[in-house]
């Protein structure tokens, strides 16, 4: 199927970074452990789509997230794929550093919340104790020339504390990225938010100084709202968008979390708007068919059920 093109528009970029989250956010959930010879073929297989930037893993107990217990051993397998500024691994502690930097990583991503109720449930941590426990990461990460992304979760609904006020998500994001990160990522892990929502939190972001170039965007598509507040935020001037092959993810910490913007639904609207990702979407739907069969079950990208054989 092609798509008829337009010029790009004087809004809209010419190029974004696509964040890959499939190999750690799109898996983080699943119940079906996978072996670690499939998630090194799965990160092999995004790398030959032409996906630069890929999050492979997480270095937390594997009592907490057990898919991601062979974080170690993954990366070993991975050898130089998954080392470099464009291979982040999720670190919540030193311990976590720790580990990450023995496997040879070039990037860390550590992991916030806007909200009380979540950063006990995903951290074991009020949103104070949280940074407290990232201060000496980012601090030890940059130290040691890593690459440094600092999400904040439920910027916009929290599934205990409903609609979270624009307020309390700028004072988190503001003090996340005082710890020193190089990028600070919004997340929406519940998929609330709408586009209207997206343009205030950015605003009021930009008028505290935080640059939307400073910016990544995490948008969960439990209401079908993702792709709307990705071109959103571009709009805005946005240029890194996370997004995970087939529409896999979601947290375990938070109830009604589904999956991620889809990548492929992400490559083909920025295909027709003209914006150049650099991704082969022939070969990313048939890693997402390929991992739905993996997985057992179809793929939840409407792009992929689409132009996949049958997307599992
Ligand atoms: C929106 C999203 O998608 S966010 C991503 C998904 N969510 C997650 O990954 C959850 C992350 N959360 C966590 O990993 C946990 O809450 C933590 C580690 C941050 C804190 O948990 P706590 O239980 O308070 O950790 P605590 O420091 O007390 O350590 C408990 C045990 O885990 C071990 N541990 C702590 N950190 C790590 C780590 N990074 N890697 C491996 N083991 C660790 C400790 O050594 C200790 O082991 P022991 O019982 O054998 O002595
Ligand atoms: C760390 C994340 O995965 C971000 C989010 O969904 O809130």
């Amino acid at each position: 199927m092609s798509l008829p093109q337009v010029e790009p528009s004087s809004v809209m970029p010419d190029r974004i970074t696509i964040y890959e989250v499939g190999p750690r956010d799109g898996l983080q959930n699943e119940k079906t452990i996978l072996s670690t010879d499939v998630k090194a073929q799965f990160v092999r297989r995004l790398v030959a789509t032409g996906l630069q930037t890929i999050e492979t893993t997480s270095f937390v107990p594997a009592a907490w997230v057990p898919q991601m217990g062979d974080a170690p051993q993954l990366l070993e397998q991975l050898g130089e794929l998954g080392r470099g500024a464009d291979r982040p691994v999720l670190v919540p502690n030193e311990r976590g550093l720790d580990a990450a930097l023995a496997a040879g990583v070039g990037a860390v991503a550590v992991f916030g919340s806007a909200t009380e109720t979540f950063a006990q449930k995903n951290l074991n941590r009020s949103v104070e104790e949280s940074l407290r426990m990232f201060a000496p990461v980012v601090e030890r990460a940059k130290a040691a020339g890593l690459w440094v992304r600092a999400y904040v979760s439920m910027c916009f609904g929290d599934p205990w504390e409903g609609a979270v006020p624009i307020d309390q998500v700028v004072t988190v994001c503001e003090a996340m990225l005082a710890l020193g990160a190089d990028q600070l990522c919004l997340g929406d892990t519940i998929g609330t938010g709408t586009p209207g929502h997206v343009v205030r939190l950015l605003d009021a972001l930009g008028e505290k100084g935080i640059a939307p170039a400073t910016l990544g965007v995490h948008f969960h598509d439990t209401y079908g709202q993702a792709l709307a507040n990705t071109l959103a935020a571009l709009a805005k001037g946005v240029r890194t968008v996370d997004a995970s092959a087939g529409g896999l993810g979601g947290c375990p910490y938070a109830k009604s979390a589904t999956g991620n913007l889809a990548t492929e639904d992400l490559v083909w609207a920025c295909r027709g708007l003209g914006i150049e990702t650099g991704v082969d979407l022939t070969e990313l739907v048939a890693t997402s068919v390929w991992m739905a069969g993996q997985l057992g079950r179809p793929s939840p990208s409407r792009v992929v059920r689409a132009l996949g054989d049958s997307g599992q």
